[in-house]
């Protein structure tokens, strides 16, 4: 069998009641089979974007001082810069560099000998996730408007990801807005925190060899994540590959080429174990660039998730037709439906994560002898 091609959502669809139907099938879909989607005709602003990627060459030609002035390594929140492999995927380093952003928040997070009278338990170790950014020093080359760039980015991209929900629950015949109180201050718990990387992959040292620029993975940082990959080539952009969800025994990888003014869409961890498999988090990775070509840059936005909800509460506001469309199919998938983790506040496997990829900054600010008993 061949392997399946990754389906290309046009959202423009959405907008005739004529058209809409075949979107929503299309998108049913490609949550079941693939994991994995294009999305073209999105609505968002070329100007957005472009501002935005316009600046992101000159990110990395910063200095190593100035870099260095934003590392990650200052901040609780894990935000700020990465050197080249200061980032590890199971274990092992990617060959990249990055700048971690999120969604610009006030600290939360009290020690236990601060707390104030709140009805949330600010000290829970996983609020200290939540905090300001670490921001460029924009007279510094000439980065002048980067943060109102990336703000306008992130928001549009945020307004984008909304709609895009919607979609998902006509798709899954569920009431719009099933999942409103997740997103927004209507609901009972605050509003998440999304994020952003902005990611350079130089190309590869040795001719004729590919290296881990990220190892593979299911993405664990929200609950679905829209992909820019930059480049007016596609041998520019090239890179990402999805394992093949229909072949889970043979690890055979299909390529992401850059499809010019679409994002890349894939659903998290949560979502998968939330719809008991039904949407799949499939498993992907990046090669770094030939070593003849020049470096890649992507920017994937992580839509997040409340730090103090759990997959089994998500779980309840999905219907059992969509719990039961994994298990009623022959087509399997690599989801575990024991998941411990279900159980557990987001915000516990957040922080794991960001321990896991982030080993060092977590032991400064969270303690060694923490850190291990936490990942064991
Ligand atoms: O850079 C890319 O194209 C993908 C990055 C990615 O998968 C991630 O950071 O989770
Ligand atoms: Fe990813």
């Amino acid at each position: 069998m061949d392997p399946p091609t990754l389906p290309v959502l046009d959202l423009s669809l959405a907008s005739n009641p004529s058209t809409k139907p075949l979107l929503l099938a299309s998108l049913k879909s490609a949550l079941f089979h693939t994991g994995f989607l294009y999305l073209t005709n999105h609505g968002i602003s070329p100007d957005v974007i472009a501002a935005l990627t316009s600046r992101v060459p000159v990110l990395f030609s910063l200095p190593s001082e100035s870099k260095a002035k934003i590392s990650m390594h200052n901040s609780p929140h894990f935000v700020g810069h990465s050197g080249f492999t200061e980032e590890k995927t199971r274990g092992k380093k990617d060959l990249r560099e990055q700048f971690d952003f999120g969604s610009e928040l006030p600290v939360v997070w009290q020690s236990k000998d601060e707390v104030k009278e709140r009805e949330t338990d600010f000290t829970k170790l996983y609020w200290r996730l939540r905090g300001p950014n670490q921001w460029p020093d924009e007279e510094e080359k000439d980065l002048k408007g980067f943060r109102e760039a990336l703000e306008n980015y992130m928001a549009a991209v945020e307004s984008l990801s909304l709609r895009f929900v919607h979609l998902i629950e006509e798709a899954f015949e569920i009431p719009v807005g099933t999942f409103d109180s997740f997103f927004t201050s209507r609901g009972p718990n605050l509003p998440p925190q999304h994020r952003v990387k902005i990611i350079k992959y130089p190309p590869s040292s040795s001719p004729g060899v590919r290296g881990q620029g990220v190892g593979a993975h299911k993405d664990s940082g929200g609950w679905l994540t829209f992909l820019l990959q930059l480049g007016e080539t596609v041998e520019e952009a090239e890179g990402l590959q999805v394992l093949n969800p229909q072949n889970l025994e043979t690890e055979e990888w299909i390529s992401a080429p850059l499809i010019s003014n679409s994002f890349v869409v894939n659903f998290g961890n949560a979502f998968e174990a939330a719809t008991s498999g039904g949407v799949r988090a499939t498993v992907h990775r990046v090669l770094t660039p030939k070593s003849t070509s020049g470096p890649r840059y992507s920017i994937p936005f992580f839509m997040g998730l409340p730090l103090d909800m759990t997959v089994n509460q998500i779980k309840r506001s999905i219907p059992s037709e969509v719990h039961r469309l994994r298990s009623d199919s022959d087509e399997k998938n690599d989801y575990a439906l024991d998941h411990k983790w279900a159980e557990e506040d987001l915000g516990v496997a957040q922080l794991r994560k960001w321990f896991r990829s982030h080993r060092e900054v977590a032991e400064k600010w969270y303690g060694v002898e923490f850190v291990d008993r936490y990942l064991q």
